[in-house]
Parts: structure tokens; C-alpha cells; sequence
């Protein structure tokens, strides 16, 4: 029997989740494409592996069943369709012309299932082509990547978010972290475990990204729409959520289009059923649009949408998730140290029950906050890891929590 995925909200007690140990993929960044491959420096892998491996043991102790990307991946490379999937995916690239994406397919199409997997995510360098040839693989510079490779992958959130029982594989906005999604499908696609599950967005549609999506309470998601998510995506997804019933509220919520913002939860997550640890420079600020709709349609995507507002994000919150008042924590009231903080990824938690989160251990007055608060957290070392601008919510993607009582 398929093991159950569900998520309906942010704190529920987490079971299962998605993660990926960063590998080969991350020895590929330099000072020349860093910025590009959306890291700030460059990592010391080996480092940044045992902050992985640290994160993984502190879910597995406290219960939760980690499965790991890289290990799907490579077991759904055997399915033939799936390969022919992710190599197209690989090869689509206008960069390469007809003869070198036809070597490249080869050349992919030629390996056994890890090996696949490990190219499709470290990528494929010019001299690691076996019988590259043609006119661009000779002007191509030795540096260059007839691949490219995934060093984002290891923030799965973004690359796939299940609402409910479905999952959405995300449309991501980055040239960087596009390929991401085509590996997320064929894993949902045609890996036993997650088989019979509704697929409830796309690779190819309007930009979304998993990094936008809280699920504030069940049947309350909200969106922040910005640098990486779009209106447009945003909109589709509440058509979506609606016409299957997984949601009765949707909140896009307007985020500044800059790096140190560009996800939703780099500025706020949940840590409690009605609580978050929030950047203090928005909490004022930030605003929500409220979509609902009255219909049940037969198509999902021409559900009638009713908007409302915008207004104070902080109300239109508690009203839809039915509570008086969303407590927010805050990172300290000196401004600078929450600019350090928020940048360090100090508001991006993951919940593994209510009241308890897992945070990076260097926001040392976020953390304080929130134990002041009552939250109890479970500190992990990020050095390495944060150089990717992504803290533990951004480094899992929960497909299973139990619902709240
Ligand atoms: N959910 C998140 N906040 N993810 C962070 C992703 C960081 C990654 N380097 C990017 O720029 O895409």
C-alpha cells in the first residue's frame, strides 16, 4: 500500500519529509558563477554535508521519516519513461543546437540509473562528455556546463509543496533552479511511493515556488507574490485549491522583489497554530489580498475568484484562520540585528509540532525570542549551509504531518 502525504497545515506534527544532502552539484560553484547559480559565496561542501547530515539526524530523532531526493531519483531512473522525461528536460536547452543536445542525449541516455541521477543533478561538465562534438561543443569554453547543475536543489520546498493529499511540482522563476521541477515530476510521476497522487500544479505553468506557500491553518493558504512567485501563479493556485477543496481562503501577499525577500518564508513561518516568528521591519507593512469563491466548478481553472482588499496581512490572517488575534514573534526590536538575522534565514523554521522548530543556531536573538516565547528550539549549524540563502523550512518539504486536533 502507498504510504499516506498529506499536509494541512505548518505545525502539525511533521512524519514524513522531503530533503537532499547537498553533493557534487554544490563543488560546482566558483567566484565566476555564484551569483548566477543564486549562491552567495562558495561552499565548503564537506562542511555543509555534515550540517546536512546533522538537520537529518535531529528529525530522525524526534521521529520523522526523512527520504532523500537524490535516492528517489535514482530509483525512478530506471523507468524508462521517466528517463526519457528528465533527459528531455536536460537536452531542452537553446544554448546547445541540435548536435550537441543530440550527443547529450546519448550520452545521459547511455547511464545507469545513479549515474543518471547524479548527472541530472551535478550537471554535465564539457569535459565529462563522452562524444560531445559539433560546432558549439568546440566554442564551448572547458568551464562551461553542457548541463548545468542543481546546487538548489537541496532547498526542496521550492521545487514541490503539497496542499492536503495533492502535490504541487512548482513552476520555479529562476533560469537557475528551473530544472529542479522536472526531476520533482518524474519522481511524483512514477515513483512507487507516491503513487495515485494528484499532481495539483506544474512545471510549465505560471511561476511558483514552494518558498511562497504557508498553509496558515487547514483550508487557509497563504501566497507571497514577489521575486519568485507571480500574481498570475498565485491566481491559478487558488483556482486550483478551490475546485478540489483543499482550501476555502488563499492570501497573496505582496513581498518586496529583492534577494534578501524572495520567498514569503524568509520574512515569516508558523511555530505554533496561531503563532509566527515574523521580520519586524514588515510586520506592519505586509498586506494581504483575500481570494475566495463561491463556486464549484467543473473546471478548475476558470473558478470564479472574489477578491477582497488589501488589508493589514496580520488581520486578514486571524479572520480567515478564524482566530482573534495571529500572535507574531519578532527577531529584537534593534533593527539591525533583525536586518542580520532575517538575512541569516532567523524567521525560516521549520515546525515539527506545534511549539517546536527547528531553527539555525547562529540567529541567536531570534531564537531567544521565540524560547522566550515558549517554542522550544532545536538549534542546527548553518554556516555552509545558509550560504545558499536558505534556512531549515526552505531545506524540507513536509509530505506528511498529522492534522491538528
Ligand atoms: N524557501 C526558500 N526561502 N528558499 C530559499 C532558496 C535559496 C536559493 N539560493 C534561491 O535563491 O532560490
Amino acid at each position: 500500500m502507498t504510504a499516506p502525504c498529506s499536509v494541512t497545515s505548518e505545525v502539525g506534527r511533521l512524519r514524513t519529509v522531503l530533503l537532499h544532502r547537498p553533493g557534487a552539484e554544490l563543488r560546482r560553484l566558483t567566484p565566476r558563477n555564484n551569483d548566477e547559480l543564486l549562491f552567495d559565496g562558495v561552499p565548503w561542501v564537506a562542511r555543509a554535508q555534515e550540517e546536512h547530515d546533522a538537520f537529518a539526524a535531529a528529525l530522525t530523532e524526534r521521529g520523522v521519516e526523512v527520504l532523500h531526493l537524490h535516492r528517489l531519483l535514482t530509483e525512478v531512473m530506471a523507468v524508462p519513461a521517466a528517463r526519457d522525461e528528465v533527459i528531455a528536460e536536460a537536452v531542452d536547452d537553446p544554448r546547445l543546437g541540435a548536435t550537441l543536445q543530440h550527443a547529450t542525449t546519448a550520452h545521459l541516455g547511455g547511464l545507469a540509473p545513479d549515474d543518471l541521477a547524479q548527472a541530472l543533478i551535478a550537471g554535465v561538465a564539457h569535459d565529462e562528455l563522452r562524444g560531445g562534438r559539433g560546432l558549439t561543443y568546440q566554442l564551448m569554453d572547458r568551464g562551461d556546463f553542457v548541463v548545468p547543475p542543481l546546487p538548489n536543489l537541496m532547498f526542496t520546498r521550492d521545487s514541490s509543496v503539497w496542499v492536503g493529499g495533492q502535490v504541487a511540482v512548482t513552476s520555479l522563476a529562476m533560469p537557475a533552479r528551473a530544472r529542479e521541477s522536472a526531476l520533482t515530476t518524474a519522481v511524483y510521476t512514477h515513483h512507487p511511493r507516491f503513487a495515485g497522487a494528484e499532481q495539483l500544479y506544474g512545471a510549465h505553468l505560471e511561476h511558483l515556488e514552494g518558498g511562497d506557500v504557508l498553509l496558515l491553518a487547514p483550508g487557509v493558504v497563504a501566497v507571497g507574490v514577489g521575486e519568485r512567485t507571480t500574481p498570475g501563479g498565485a491566481e491559478r493556485l487558488a483556482r486550483r485549491v478551490f475546485a478540489r477543496g483543499l482550501a476555502h481562503t488563499v492570501l497573496v501577499v505582496p513581498i518586496a522583489q529583492e534577494r534578501a525577500t524572495m520567498h514569503l518564508d524568509t520574512i515569516c513561518t508558523m511555530v505554533d497554530v496561531d503563532a509566527m516568528v515574523m521580520y519586524p521591519a514588515v510586520a506592519d507593512s505586509l498586506r494581504a489580498w483575500t481570494v475566495t469563491s463561491d463556486e464549484l466548478p467543473d473546471d478548475a481553472d476558470t473558478v470564479e475568484l472574489t477578491v477582497r482588499g488589501p488589508r493589514p496581512f496580520l488581520d486578514a490572517a486571524a479572520e480567515a484562520m478564524g482566530i482573534d488575534r495571529l500572535r507574531v514573534i519578532d527577531t529584537g526590536l534593534d533593527p539591525v540585528t533583525a536586518e542580520r538575522e532575517q538575512w541569516d534565514d532567523g524567521n525560516n523554521t521549520l515546525a515539527l509540532a506545534p511549539r517546536l522548530a527547528v531553527a539555525y543556531e547562529r540567529n541567536t536573538v531570534t531564537n531567544a525570542a521565540l524560547e522566550k516565547a515558549g517554542i522550544e528550539v532545536l538549534a542546527i549549524a548553518g554556516s555552509e549551509l545558509g550560504s545558499g540563502r536558505g534556512g531549515p523550512r526552505c531545506m524540507s518539504c513536509p509530505v506528511l504531518r498529522e492534522p491538528l486536533v
